[in-house]
C-alpha cells in the first residue's frame, strides 16, 4: 500500500488543486472495461482515486493504471481486509460498482454492511431486491442501469409520456433490438427499463422478447456498428406499429464506446458526495434525479 501511495503521490499532485480532490472514489472493478473507463474519468475530473479495488473471486493480485494512478486489484475473497484498509485511509470514500450481474446484490449488501455510499452501475441481478435492500438500509446510493446523461434524458422523456398518457399505445406491437459487445452476458438493462415505460403506455411486451444481437459480423452487416466499436457499443432500436399497421413509430439510441457512461458516473459520484455532505433526507437516487439536480459538468 505504501509503495502504491508513494507512486501515486506524484501523479496526485497534478490534481491537488482540483476542486473535487477531496472526494475519494473506489472503483470496483477498475480492471474491467467499464470500471477502467470510470476510474480514468474520475482521475481526469480531479477526484481522488483509491489505489485499491476489488475484482472477481480469485481473480485478483494484479495492478492496473488508471489515468496515471496505479491501482492494486484484489480478489473479492479478500474484500474485508481491503475495505478495512480503505475505510481507515479514506473514511469518506464513495464506491462505484461496475462488476457483473451475478455480483450486484451481494456487492450492494456488502457496501451497506460497511456503511459506504455507492454508485451501482452494474446491470442485472434482482433489481427489486436491490432497491428494497438499499431503501431498508437507508444507505446513500445512486442506482441506474444507464449512466449516459443523454440516454437518461430520453428515459426521462419516456417516463413523462408514460406518466401523462398511460395506455396511449394500447394495441400497438413493439419490437426491441439491442446490440452490445459479444462479451456482454446480460440483456441490456437500459432496454429493460425503457420497456417498462412502453408497458405503462399500454403495449403488451415482455423483456424476454428483447432481441439481443451479440454476433460481431451481424453487428457490422445488420446493425451498422463500426468495426472499431465492436468491443464497446450499445445500439438500441424500439419499433411501434399500430393495430391496423398504418401508424409506425421508431426510437433509437446508439452509443459507441463508454465515455458517455463514464462521464455520467462521475456526475453521479459528485451528486452523491453532495447529498452525503448535506445529510439529505432522501438516500436512494437514480440517474434522472442526478439530471434533475442540474449540477452536471
Ligand atoms: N450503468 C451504465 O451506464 C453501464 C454502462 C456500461 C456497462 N454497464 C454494466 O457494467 C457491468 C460491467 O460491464 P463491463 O463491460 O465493464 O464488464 P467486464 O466483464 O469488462 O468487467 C466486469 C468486471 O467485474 C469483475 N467482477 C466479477 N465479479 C466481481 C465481484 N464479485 N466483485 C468485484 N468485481 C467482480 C470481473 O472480474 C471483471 O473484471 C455490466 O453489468 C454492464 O451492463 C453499465
Ligand atoms: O456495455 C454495457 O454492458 C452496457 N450496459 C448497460 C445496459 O445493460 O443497459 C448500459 C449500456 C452499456
Amino acid at each position: 500500500m505504501a509503495a502504491i501511495q508513494a507512486e501515486n503521490a506524484a501523479s496526485a499532485s497534478a490534481t491537488e488543486n482540483a476542486p473535487t480532490s477531496s472526494i475519494s472514489v473506489m472503483v470496483n472493478d477498475c480492471s474491467g472495461k467499464m470500471g477502467h473507463a470510470v476510474a480514468e474519468a474520475a482521475v481526469a475530473a480531479g477526484l481522488n482515486l483509491v489505489p485499491l479495488a476489488i475484482t472477481g473471486p480469485k481473480m485478483g493480485n494484479s495492478r492496473v493504471a488508471c489515468g496515471g494512478v496505479a491501482v492494486q486489484i484484489i480478489g473479492a475473497e479478500e474484500r474485508d481486509s481491503v475495505f478495512d484498509r480503505v475505510l481507515n485511509e479514506y473514511p469518506n470514500v464513495i464506491v462505484v460498482d461496475y462488476t457483473l450481474p451475478a455480483a450486484v446484490n451481494s456487492n450492494a449488501e456488502y457496501y451497506i454492511s460497511r456503511g459506504v455510499p455507492f454508485v451501482m452501475g452494474t446491470t442485472g441481478g434482482d433489481r427489486t431486491k436491490l432497491i428494497d435492500t438499499v431503501k431498508k438500509a437507508g444507505t446513500y446510493a445512486v442506482i441506474a442501469p444507464q449512466m449516459g446523461k443523454q440516454v437518461v434524458a430520453f428515459q426521462a422523456a419516456m417516463d413523462i409520456m408514460a406518466q401523462n398518457f398511460p395506455g396511449a399505445f394500447a394495441g400497438y406491437t413493439l419490437k426491441v433490438t439491442e446490440s452490445h459487445q459479444s462479451s456482454k452476458v446480460d440483456t441490456s438493462g437500459t432496454a429493460k427499463a425503457i420497456v417498462e415505460y412502453f408497458q405503462k403506455l399500454g403495449v403488451k411486451f415482455n423483456v424476454d422478447e428483447i432481441e439481443r444481437v451479440r454476433d460481431p459480423s451481424e453487428q457490422v452487416r445488420r446493425m451498422h456498428v463500426p468495426e472499431d466499436y465492436l468491443g464497446g457499443h450499445a445500439f438500441h432500436t424500439y419499433k411501434l406499429l399500430s393495430p391496423d399497421g398504418t401508424v409506425a413509430f421508431e426510437f433509437q439510441h446508439n452509443v459507441m464506446g463508454r465515455s458517455i457512461y463514464a462521464q455520467g458516473t462521475v456526475d453521479a459520484v459528485l451528486f452523491l458526495a453532495k447529498k452525503v455532505r448535506e445529510g439529505a433526507d432522501q438516500k436512494l437516487y437514480n440517474m434522472i434525479d442526478v439530471l434533475k439536480e442540474g449540477s452536471m459538468r
